[in-house]
């Protein structure tokens, strides 16, 4: 055997032995002996069962979106005419249509005002009361979808306006239904009818509203009071604990809603809507048919020839007509918010009251409990004053009303160029009645007036008797509360998701602790 002795050299020169034998001098080092590394994680066991892992992990993930996967939105719809005796407005609410029967929130979508005067002013004309809806309606047509018009009901509820033409004359009151509902019914809705609403009802509907917007209801909260002025009626509703049922059981109403039970306390005082309480106002100081009167409740400079026929065309103060009156009067404004208040004063009785305690016209009255939520022409007033701000104290309430009671009537007319004259000249008298009704009236302190929260809508809706009343007679607020599933959509997918990741980080690591073979250090073949 021949053996070549390769010499030693120094690198970066390397000498390796060829099969032949020969010495080859060269700048690669020569080969190791063939060294292998095997990755234990490489092993078909472990590849299979990560394969199953992540194949498994997956599955349970997509079921579990699949399965609770909001499915895409569908809403069903409600319309609600609210006749009032100024005007009347259309509002559409609308629901998650898989929820209807408890957990779906209600909402309003859209709402309309309707063009000219409350319906009850076409006694003379009922059929033009029917024309009157058609622009709002055609244009609900349009805003609910069309495959959900013939299952969305449609109702329309008329309050003190009517109940006024009522009491007045029924006969024009049935006329001017029956043409309202042959226009209604030639919509493509589920029309449920047009009907008065009782006061009790317009109260505890309005209460229902504020508190369902609220979400007290369903929380179990304790709940707001609500006050809602309009012009011919007003209403307050609130929950008294010291309210005794049996003192004056025509003022209660009991619901049971989302499992809980609430006693009612509302009353509506017909006439006492502020348009109504204003032709009160204005009887007082026409007792004796004078041909001027002076009025502090309108501004100084004001000036306006009235019709005595107009003014006591109304059953709210017809009884009171004078005797032979000229056929107008000349209505001029002083401009003073005290002598006004005195003025207002006269229209409440506060004399008689035959139960333990009483607001006004011997009606009973609970002691007064919580917040308020005051709306309609509450709103409306108190915003054109820049008043609704809680923050203000009544005295301050009171300060300012009188400053612009007393701001010339000219000046009003130049500040507010686009207001109607008629609406303009009776923001005065509107904020001192609605000061006099809640103080004198309904008892609120200058502590208590804190409480009260002029509104609008809440969360988008309009505060009003509106939603509640579609609420109640479409069964959307259960007796009980609903059984809600313990977990909302997101959090079952998170739980699940975590629960699978665990799982499979749990039987890797089994797997690496319990199986021999997963320890095994890397090895050289
Ligand atoms: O944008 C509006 C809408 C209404 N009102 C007044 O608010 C009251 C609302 O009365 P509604 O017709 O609702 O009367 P109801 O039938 O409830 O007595 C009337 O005095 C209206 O003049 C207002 O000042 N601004």
């Amino acid at each position: 055997m021949f053996f070549c002795q390769c010499a030693p050299v120094f690198p970066p020169f390397f000498l390796s032995r060829q099969p032949s034998g020969l010495c080859f001098l060269s700048v690669f080092p020569p080969p190791l002996p063939e060294m292998k590394e095997k990755n234990p994680w490489h092993t078909p066991a472990t590849i299979i069962i990560t394969v199953i892992g992540v194949i498994a992990i997956v599955a349970l993930v997509t079921v579990a979106v699949l399965q609770n996967r909001p499915v895409l939105q569908k809403y069903k719809y409600g319309i609600v005419l609210d006749a009032g005796s100024s005007h009347t407005a259309l509002y559409i609410y609308e629901w998650p249509a898989e929820k209807d029967n408890n957990t779906g929130r209600v909402e309003q979508k859209y709402s309309c005002k309707v063009k000219g005067k409350g319906i009850s002013s076409y006694a003379n004309t009922p059929e033009k009361a029917g024309e009157s809806l058609n622009e709002c309606m055609q244009e609900s047509v349009k805003q609910v979808p069309k495959e959900r018009h013939h299952e969305t009901p449609l109702y329309l509820g008329a309050t003190a306006g009517m109940r006024l033409l009522n009491l007045e004359n029924s006969l024009a009151s049935d006329k001017v239904f029956q043409a309202v509902e042959k226009a209604l019914q030639g919509f493509p809705f589920s029309f449920q009818g047009a009907r008065i609403l009782s006061g009790q009802e317009e109260g505890a509907f309005g209460w229902v509203t504020v508190n369902y917007l609220d979400d007290r209801l369903k929380q179990g909260l304790e709940t707001t009071g609500a006050l809602d002025l309009g012009g011919a009626s007003t209403q307050i509703s609130f929950v008294s604990d010291n309210y005794d049922i049996s003192e004056s059981p025509s003022n209660s109403v009991t619901f049971r809603l989302y499992g809980n039970d609430y006693n009612l306390y509302t009353h509506s005082f017909l006439c006492y809507g502020k348009d109504q309480a204003l032709l009160m106002a204005l009887a007082h100081q026409t007792k004796s048919g004078p041909k001027t009167i002076v009025d502090p409740c309108f501004h100084p400079g004001y000036l306006e020839q009235k019709q005595y026929s107009v003014l006591y065309d109304s059953p709210c103060v017809s009884a009171r007509k004078p005797q032979n009156p000229t056929t107008t009067f000349s209505h001029t404004g002083a401009g003073n918010f005290t002598q006004c208040q005195d003025v207002v004063k006269k229209v409440f009785n506060f004399t008689s009251c035959q139960y333990s305690r009483c607001s006004f016209n011997d009606v009973f009255q609970p002691p007064l409990q919580g917040t308020y939520g005051a709306f309609s022409a509450y709103y409306f007033v108190m915003d054109f004053l820049n008043l609704t701000d809680a923050s203000t104290p009544l005295e301050t309430v009171k300060q300012k009303l009188a400053s612009y009671c007393a701001t010339p009537w000219n000046q009003i007319v130049q500040q507010h160029p686009t207001i109607k004259v008629k609406y303009l000249s009776e923001y005065c008298f509107s904020g001192t009645y609605i000061v006099t009704l809640l103080t004198e009236g309904y008892n609120f302190t200058s502590e208590s007036y804190a409480n009260i929260n002029f509104i609008k809508e809440i969360k988008g809706s309009d505060a009003g008797w509106t939603l509640g009343y579609m609420l109640n007679l479409t069964n959307m607020i259960p007796a009980e509360a609903p059984d809600l599933p313990p977990l909302p959509h997101a959090g079952y997918v998170s739980v699940v998701t975590i629960t699978a990741l665990l799982l499979f980080v749990l039987v890797i690591l089994s797997l690496f602790c319990f199986c021999p073979g997963f320890k095994k250090q890397p090895h050289i073949v």
